[in-house]
């Protein structure tokens, strides 16, 4: 089984406005609300993609119930647990010549309700997938991720992360099978700026370094790099397109490599299915399907 955990679920509130100017009214001309968060946009690129996952975290007040009918619409499975405090976050995205994001910082989450989580995640059996992704409320501590990491321990359960700073520092030494950081992320840990994928490459070794197991770096435009634990370096150029939605496209390029390597055990190929996944998404007003992936995974010249 897939399992996806979403500390900090949102409803996604996309707007599309001309000029998008600081300090005035603006007008929006497009609106769109959707279900988000990293674990969550993972479980319905997953689905798209033919594969099943129960989403776990934690959901609160009427935009949590939102947040679970629209993934129920969707034919997800949750197991979402019920926080009583607050209202799960909107989070605002502009869309105008560049892309703006506001994103909340979600409520608190009480002993009872994380005590709730780890009753969940002691289920879990050897060869299961769990993707713990995305931000936690801010009150939270930064060991949440590897605190459940070893809790897990030695129960050979893949475990990949999406997280940044400490969250996902502190993951490293319980060797995740997967992290995936942007390349703005990735130097942020290192105190460089990281701009093409040759510069990426070191980086994400030392990564590997500090325990990751495999760490792919997305690029936005500029494509991805792949280091695999037997040592291969892969690159790719991302394929061309109109770019009309980059939200969520670093959490389908997560559920396109899950889906690759489930399909193939191979990293080369899960690796292009991650990067046709997550341009799927950036060339799609919605989140990619599995016909949108198909037809890059075809068309794009990869050479590994
Ligand atoms: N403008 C784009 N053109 C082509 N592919 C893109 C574009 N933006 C994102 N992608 C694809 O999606 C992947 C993830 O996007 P990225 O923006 O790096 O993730 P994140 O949202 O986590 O920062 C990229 O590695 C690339 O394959
Ligand atoms: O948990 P965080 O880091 O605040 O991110 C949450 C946001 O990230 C998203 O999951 C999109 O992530 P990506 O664009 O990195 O794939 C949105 O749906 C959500 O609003």
């Amino acid at each position: 089984m897939i399992y996806t955990v979403t500390f900090n679920p949102s409803l996604d509130y996309i707007v599309s406005v001309d000029d998008f100017t600081t300090g005035k009214v603006n007008r929006t001309t497009k609106e769109l609300i959707y279900a988000g968060g990293k674990g969550i946009n993972v479980s319905i690129v997953l689905k798209n993609l033919g594969y099943d996952s129960t989403a776990l975290g934690f959901v609160a007040g009427f935009t949590g119930k939102e947040i679970s009918r629209l993934l129920s619409e969707k034919g997800i499975s949750t197991d979402f647990v019920k926080v009583t405090n607050g209202i799960s976050r909107i989070n605002v995205k502009i869309r105008s010549d560049r892309e703006s994001e506001i994103n909340g910082q979600g409520p608190a989450i009480d002993k009872d309700s994380i005590d709730k989580l780890f009753e969940q995640l002691d289920h879990l059996k050897a060869g299961d997938v769990l993707v713990l992704a995305g931000s936690i409320p801010n009150v939270m501590p930064s060991t949440m991720y590897s605190d459940i990491m070893a809790f897990l321990k030695g129960r050979n359960i893949r475990i990949v992360v999406d997280a940044t700073q400490d969250l996902l520092l502190n993951v490293l030494e319980y060797k995740p099978f997967l992290i995936k950081p942007n390349n703005h992320e990735l130097g942020e840990i290192f105190g460089v700026e990281l701009k093409t994928r040759e510069e990426v490459v070191p980086y994400a070794k030392k990564m590997q370094e500090k325990g990751a197991v495999n760490v792919l770096v997305s690029m936005a435009g500029e494509g991805a790099v792949l280091v695999t634990e037997e040592g291969a370096v892969y690159m790719a150029e991302a394929p061309k397109g109109k770019l009309k939605n980059s939200v969520g496209a670093g959490d389908s390029m997560v559920a396109g490599f899950i889906a690759g390597y489930l399909q193939s055990e191979d990293y080369a190929e899960a690796f292009k299915t991650a990067v046709c996944t997550g341009s799927a998404s950036a060339f799609s007003e919605e989140l990619a399907t599995r016909e949108e992936v198909e037809q890059l995974l075809s068309a794009h010249k990869f050479n590994l």
